[in-house]
């Protein structure tokens, strides 16, 4: 299993660190346009890897793409972070033509890879590449919702004080500070719905604190978060490796599922060897239903920016 990150950066260096202390890849290939910078990191991770015990060989790579030949699994997070105060669509001038030039340039040389975006604004930069590959629907996901679904259940354990494992929940709709929808009428404490133990109002809190998670961080580090981020896509890319039919809520290409088309958004999916092998229609509530319509054209407003 070869694996591809572009942008050896924070988001992008973190995720091969927690890909390669999995030891589930015989190759991670880190590239990055700053010369020197994925030499650096891949070499600087390698010396880890008898600290850690891993066996996967990290590789460095200045924008040579032949290094990134044969990928099973490409990862972009190319392109420039907010700052405090900025939301994510305010990157969208930047960033579209950044992973439209890497998405093209890694297809190259990997005609057969899943592609697993994370650029910002992500809903709509996922749409970028499906729009501009034309690969088959299943190969282009967006990471947004395994990253939010994990904020979630940490504000929830915080509410209930109980440990994070013990919490399940999802978050849906758009990667933005609005458009996320959480489904606090489905998460649960060891089965038990949450709303037993939580009022509505600090549930709403909860739901808001999610919203606004990587607003939070970006205020406390001056720029958006890497850690979780990091370890979103590498047990996105780790359900594809292993083909383990995992449930993680991504940003998928929809043709008519909750109604909606033509945009990418958050929806859960099952990954596994085949990509995003089946988006997940669960019954929402006439207000769950309202919400992600309303996330669905904020999304949409943002695609319309685009140019193909
Ligand atoms: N989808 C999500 O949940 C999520 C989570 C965190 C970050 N992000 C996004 O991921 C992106 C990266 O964040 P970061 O914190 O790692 O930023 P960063 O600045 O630390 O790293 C980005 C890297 O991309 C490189 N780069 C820029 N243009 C390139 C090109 N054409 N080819 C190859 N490399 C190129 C830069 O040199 C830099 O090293 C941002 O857009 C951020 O908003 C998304
Ligand atoms: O908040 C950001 O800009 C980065 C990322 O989308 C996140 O949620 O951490």
């Amino acid at each position: 299993m070869k694996v591809t990150i572009v942008g050896a950066g924070a988001v992008g260096a973190s995720c091969a660190e927690y890909i390669a202390i999995k030891n589930f890849a015989s190759e991670i290939v880190l590239v990055d346009i700053k010369e020197g910078v994925a030499e650096g990191k891949a070499m600087d991770l390698m010396q880890t890897a008898t600290l850690n015990g891993f066996d996967s060989k990290i590789v460095g790579s200045t924008n040579d793409y032949s290094k990134t030949a044969g990928s099973d699994v490409v990862v972009i997070t190319s392109g420039i972070p907010r700052k405090p105060g900025m939301t994510r669509e305010e990157l969208i001038g930047i960033n579209a033509g950044i992973v439209k030039e890497v998405s093209g340039n890694l297809i190259k040389h990997s005609p057969d890879a899943i592609i697993i975006v994370v650029s910002n604004p992500m809903d709509s930069m996922t749409y970028l590449v499906h729009k501009t590959t034309g690969l088959a629907k299943n190969r282009i996901i967006g990471m947004g919702g395994a990253l939010d679904s994990a904020r979630f259940k940490f504000r929830l354990s915080e509410a209930l004080e109980c440990p994070p494992s013990d919490v399940d929940g999802m978050v849906i709709g758009g990667h933005s500070d609005t458009g996320m929808v959480p489904l606090t009428r489905l998460a649960t404490r060891n089965s038990i719905p949450v709303t037993a133990f939580l009022s509505e109002e600090r549930l709403n809190q909860v739901s808001e604190d999610t919203k606004v998670g990587g607003a939070t961080l970006t205020k406390l580090l001056g720029t958006s978060a890497w850690y979780a981020p990091g370890a979103a896509v590498s047990a996105m890319v780790q359900a594809i490796a292993c083909d383990q039919k995992k449930m993680f809520p991504c940003s998928a290409l929809l043709d008519g599922e909750y109604g909606l088309n033509d945009l990418c958004i958050g929806v859960p999916a099952i990954l596994g060897k085949g990509g995003l092998e089946r988006i997940v229609e669960i019954e929402l509530t006439d207000a769950e239903k309202a919400k992600i319509k309303e996330s669905a054209e904020g999304v949409k407003k943002t695609n319309d920016l685009l140019t193909f």
